[in-house]
């Protein structure tokens, strides 16, 4: 039953029931108008409360709907019109979540009551459309332009007792929502009801609306590059500031078939769904995300305080996991220290603000900080979070092995060292894993983790589950050099890097991949990282410095096209933002607002002269082919190799990990939006006339992709299903 109905008295209570979500797909809709048509007109009911089970509201419309051929039939907003035009007042027992459609449902009701753990909001926009169940007229009408654009735009979730400070609801109780609904209900009956329809009420302003929403919309074109949703909403609250509220709906409902028509509520719904899919791993074995049981991580430690060591520390405590960070002199020890703390105290502030109290379990966990290794050896997980160093984990790996007890799970943050290689040194590989976070820990979503020959199929659900824990998407990967998103990343920076030599600047290239979308174009994504990291990397494989054999030509390694100029920049001691100067300048060493530099424009006409390469006719168009189809070729490979088991998975850590704007989906559904056929031929015409790039080389499955006429991207698992899983 899609939603159930009970009598308290004179007051009608209706269920949404439709796990696990209460999703309000047709059968529900449906369900609903014939409840309430029954309780319209049943003289033994005087009031009704709308609530959901299984202590939660409703997640909003179904959004498999959207898209699937059987398209809605049923509109939300009549319904909540019917709601709010009944003359028994309708009470909504909030709990749990009211998200969408669910809180635009509520709104349509004459009053609220919500538990105080509820969340509630307009999420719409993060997956690409706009709340268009009246959302947009409704809540402007109830608590203003500001506050309501605030949380439309960003898509929070507002917790309950916000919810309360802005008025969103009228009360807030500690327990059964649906008991004070009704308790409420009783004590409304026979009161007067106008001004608890929100739709005749006006929208309260006492600000020029017009100036402030052209503001917000300049805002959101600058931060949200590209994404049409955001700026949909901020017109939709505009029309409920200037139209009446019906046509505020017609408006409401354009903007969102306008939306539908850019293809941006797909890509994202996908990337949503997506998100979701990659916590069901599935091994070739058999074992699976729901076969086999994580252990409970009750206590973990972290190795190293640098960058990424600080971040994860933080990362577990704010999950409420104790951890013991462990240093190797006093010097880093107090660094470190001082680095977490003053995190941590960051994050207790942002919980405050979200109204979490400690009493209630939602604190932080304890750190504690040592030099001695002893202390580790009662933790449950430890992470290695030292610098990429082989030697230098396997010495840490051998130590742990014979410290830490017998159960206890090692994982390694190495960002694409072998992780077959440093479980090799200890004595149980079985329970060795990649937990490859990303900068800084703390924020990031993504979480790589790469499975090991020998990890155990308990340790994968365990690294799975505390990515969980850890409010993190963690996406199961194979191990190969750089894992999957920095292998992918390889490619992209190389063709970034071969534009410069081509006769573009840093800043040319890096505003075409941000007016893509991206958060950061390939140069400053370098300068941020640090140039030394690849630079060293590139000296331990002899492709730079005084490993490289004695007259090899400077733009040339093993016979293949090779560029130079980061190598160039690094020995000059331009590190980037850490130096103050890389690709760009900064105001200091670790400045953060990167300027073009004349100076990099000089020493690139300089190495142009020198190489006697000739500026070529590259169009803007080029350089996002160039650069973009480079990194989808490798993600291809990876998929070819086993190493990831999908496309949403790589798609997932692109977008979460990488900047990638999720209006576009994720690289694979790019490629699949572009045509498959499209990026062939382009990367064909590229290796032709560059076969000394072989990283442009088309790969074997995207060929064969293409020449099953490039498929829908659900259906490339039939091709995948043939091919190898290093899983
Ligand atoms: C024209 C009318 C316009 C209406 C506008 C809308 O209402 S659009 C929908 C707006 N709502 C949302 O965007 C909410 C999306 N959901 C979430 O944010 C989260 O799922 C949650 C509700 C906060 C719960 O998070 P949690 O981490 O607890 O669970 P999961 O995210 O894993 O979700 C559980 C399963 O439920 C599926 N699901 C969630 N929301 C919806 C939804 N609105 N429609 C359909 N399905 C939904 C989710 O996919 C999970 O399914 P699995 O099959 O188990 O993977």
């Amino acid at each position: 039953m899609a939603a159930t109905r009970t009598l308290s008295h004179t007051v009608a209570v209706i269920k949404i029931n439709n796990p696990p979500v209460n999703a309000l797909s047709t059968p529900v809709c449906q369900a609903l108008i014939k409840e309430l048509a029954e309780v319209k007109k049943d003289p033994s009911v005087e009031a009704i409360v709308l609530c959901g089970a299984n202590g939660k509201f409703s997640a909003g419309a179904d959004i498999r709907e959207f898209s699937s051929a059987a398209r809605r039939t049923v509109s939300l907003e009549d319904i909540n019109a019917e709601i709010e035009s009944t003359t028994k007042p309708v009470v909504a027992a909030i709990e749990g979540v009211a998200l969408g459609g669910g809180l635009e449902l509520a709104l349509s009701c004459h009053y609220r009551v919500a538990h105080i753990k509820t969340v509630m909001g307009l999420p719409e926009v993060l997956i690409g459309i706009l709340p268009a169940a009246g959302g947009t007229q409704r809540l402007p009408r109830l608590i203003g332009i500001p506050a309501a654009l605030d949380i439309i735009v960003r898509g929070r979730h507002v917790p309950a007792t916000e919810a309360f400070q802005l008025g969103i609801v009228d009360e807030v109780v500690p327990s059964s929502a649906i008991a004070a609904a009704v308790q409420m209900a009783r004590k409304v009956i026979g009161k007067p009801m106008d001004s608890r329809r929100l739709s005749t009420n006006a929208v309260q302003y006492n600000i020029n609306v017009d100036a402030f929403l052209d503001t917000a919309l300049e805002k959101a074109k600058r931060q949200f590059r590209g994404a049409q949703a955001p700026l949909a909403c901020i017109e939709a609250v505009r029309a409920s500031a200037q139209l009446p509220y019906q046509r505020g709906i017609e408006k409401e409902r354009q903007l969102f078939a306008s939306l539908w028509a850019t293809g941006q509520p797909q890509a994202q719904q996908y990337a949503f769904f997506s998100e979701r899919n990659v916590g069901k791993w599935t091994l070739p074995s058999g074992e699976r995300w729901d076969n086999v049981r994580p252990c409970q991580i009750r206590t973990a430690a972290v190795i190293g305080l640098g960058t990424m060591g600080r971040g994860i520390v933080t990362s577990l405590s704010k999950s409420n996991i104790p951890v013991i960070a462990l240093e190797q002199d006093t010097k880093q020890l107090d660094s470190g220290k001082k680095a977490v703390n003053s995190l941590l105290e960051r994050e207790a502030e942002k919980l405050k603000k979200q109204g979490n109290s400690f009493a209630e379990g939602n604190g932080l966990g304890s750190v504690h900080f040592t030099l001695n290794f002893e202390d580790l050896k009662n933790v449950d997980l430890v992470i290695e979070a030292v610098y990429e160093n082989m030697n230098l984990k396997k010495d840490i790996f051998r130590k742990l092995s014979s410290i830490m007890k017998p159960d206890a799970f090692l994982c390694t943050n190495t960002s694409g060292l072998n992780i077959d290689e440093i479980a090799s040194v200890t004595n149980r590989p079985q329970l060795v894993i990649g937990t490859h976070f990303f900068s800084p820990a703390n924020i990031m979503r993504l979480l790589e983790v790469v499975r090991g020959r020998h990890t155990s199929p308990t340790t994968i659900a365990t690294a799975m589950s505390l990515g969980k824990m850890l409010g993190k998407v963690a996406v199961l990967v194979g191990n190969c050099p750089l894992f999957v998103g920095n292998r992918m990343l390889g490619p992209y920076l190389e063709q970034a890097n071969y534009l410069l030599e081509e006769g573009y600047y840093p800043e040319e290239v890096d505003q075409a991949l941000e007016e893509f979308g991206f958060a950061m174009g390939p140069f400053r994504m370098m300068d941020l990282a640090g140039l030394d990291v690849g630079w060293r990397s590139r000296m331990e494989k002899g492709l730079a410095g005084s490993g490289v054999p004695p007259g090899t030509p400077a733009r040339q390694r093993e016979g293949n096209r090779y560029c130079p100029l980061a190598d160039m920049l690094c020995e000059l001691g331009r590190f980037g933002q850490k130096s103050g100067k890389g690709w760009y300048q900064y105001e200091k060493p670790g400045g953060r607002h990167a300027h073009p530099d004349p100076w990099v424009r000089d020493f690139l006409a300089k190495y142009r002269k020198t190489y006697n390469i000739k500026q070529q006719a590259v169009h803007p168009e080029q350089i996002l082919q160039r650069c973009l189809y480079a990194l989808i070729n490798e993600g291809f490979r990876v998929l070819e190799d086993g190493i990831a088991s999908g496309p949403e998975d790589i798609d997932v850590i692109y977008n979460n990990g990488y900047g990638w704007p999720k209006h576009r989906g994720g690289p694979m559904y790019y490629a699949s939006a572009v045509g498959l056929h499209e990026v062939l031929m382009v990367l064909e015409g590229y290796h032709k006339a560059n076969p000394d790039v072989p990283s442009m080389k088309p790969s074997f499955l995207l060929k064969k992709l293409a020449a099953v006429g490039g498929p829908p991207i659900k259906e490339w698992r039939t091709q995948l299903g043939k091919l190898p899983n290093k899983l």
